[in-house]
């Protein structure tokens, strides 16, 4: 990985006061979509996990155990690679001054500095294939975006299925309202694969706690993340604690985004999060960012306004002016205040 500078590895080690481990998620929501159940209680189940931690897990997703694997040893094989083959990798996977490709400890363009390297890619509409090439890429590389490629076409069918649920749990009469933006042919989605090396020092769990990524909520509609079994997912609860998840490689985890906040006005809870490095154990994670066309107005619904007793929370603003906005901020700022209209 690339040698920080002296000073910014103090910024990702956390001072000892804050060096304690966050319990457990007791009540990790969750929603199984396998049809074991009514469908009515599933799409109540969805609301609820929304509205109280904007987080839940997904099971019974149908998505089958040998591609989770088979994403899971391609990732590991990729992050096991040199460091030029991993860069020449990433230059192929995006196009020149685009913000995808691989990284190393630097997160976004702001300064934010974490224990992770990723591979950020930009999802395109399905034709030939989600995942864009803008080069000859090497065997090893082709092989893990062809794998990669299969992933985002499941995940991404999944992905329609809960803000399916989600709209009828609301009682919208516009059943496709959340799906139409994930769905249509500009929707601007991301897929990233993390990979949070152990820490040479941590010989064994609890000896010592440094930010891999550190706390922030995601911009997009929702993001739905599967890791392997190495702990490190922690969530913000409404009293401003930290919570850690539970691994559970056979699951997917649903966060609540910035634009799905702004279209329940408020209802959903975008959800703060961050990985926390503690483990002996490398952790490996890939996320797909669900996100609306770039020229998408968004604004919270109408009929969720007149819920709210015709309080509406958020101006209108398209989400090439959000995602703008966004990427002009570091990892932890608010960036939904800049949205929020006068309190009455
Ligand atoms: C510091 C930043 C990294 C980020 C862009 C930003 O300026 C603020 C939002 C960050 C985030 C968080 C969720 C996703 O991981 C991500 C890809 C996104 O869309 O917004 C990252 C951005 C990034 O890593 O470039
Ligand atoms: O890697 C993880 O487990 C979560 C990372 C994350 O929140 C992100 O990439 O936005
Ligand atoms: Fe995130």
């Amino acid at each position: 990985m690339v040698v920080l500078a002296k000073g910014e590895l103090e910024q990702i080690a956390l001072p000892a006061a804050v060096q304690k481990a966050a319990p457990p998620l007791a009540d990790v929501p969750e929603v199984d979509l396998g049809g074991g159940g009514a469908r009515v209680d599933a799409a109540r189940a969805v609301v609820a996990a929304c509205e109280g931690h904007g987080f839940f897990k997904v099971t019974g997703h149908g998505v089958p155990a040998g591609l989770l694997a088979r994403v899971e040893a391609a990732a590991a094989a990729f992050f096991a690679m040199t460091q030029p083959e991993k860069e020449a990798a990433g230059a192929v996977a995006t196009a020149p001054g685009s913000p995808f490709g691989y990284g190393s400890k630097r997160i976004g363009s702001n300064g934010d500095l974490g224990w992770v390297e990723y591979l950020l890619l930009g999802v395109t509409a399905a034709a030939p294939a989600p995942l864009p090439a803008h080069g000859e890429a090497s065997p090893s590389y082709s092989s893990f975006r062809d794998i990669l490629n299969e992933y985002v076409v499941v995940v991404r069918a999944m992905i329609c299925e809960v803000l399916k649920l989600m709209a009828e749990g609301l009682g919208l009469k516009e059943k496709d309202a959340f799906v139409r933006l994930a769905s249509h042919e500009e929707s601007d989605s991301m897929l990233r694969v993390n990979h949070y090396p152990p820490h040479p020092e941590f010989k064994q769990q609890g000896h010592g706690r440094l930010t891999g990524f550190g706390e922030h909520t995601d911009p997009q509609i929702i993001s739905v993340l599967r890791s392997n079994d190495t702990s490190g997912l922690e969530i913000s609860l409404r009293d401003g604690s930290w919570a850690s998840v539970p691994p559970d490689r056979k699951s997917f985890f649903v966060n609540v985004g910035d634009v799905l906040q702004v279209l329940t006005n408020g209802r959903f809870r975008s959800v703060r999060h961050r990985v926390m490095v503690s483990s002996p154990r490398p952790r490996v994670s890939v996320i797909f960012f669900a996100g609306p066309p770039p020229r998408e107005r968004l604004a919270p619904l109408p009929w969720l306004v007149v819920e709210d007793g015709g309080r509406r929370r958020y101006r209108e603003f398209t989400w090439r002016e959000y995602k703008a906005s966004a990427y002009r901020t570091k990892l932890a700022e608010n960036r939904l205040c800049h949205f929020e209209t006068e309190a009455d």
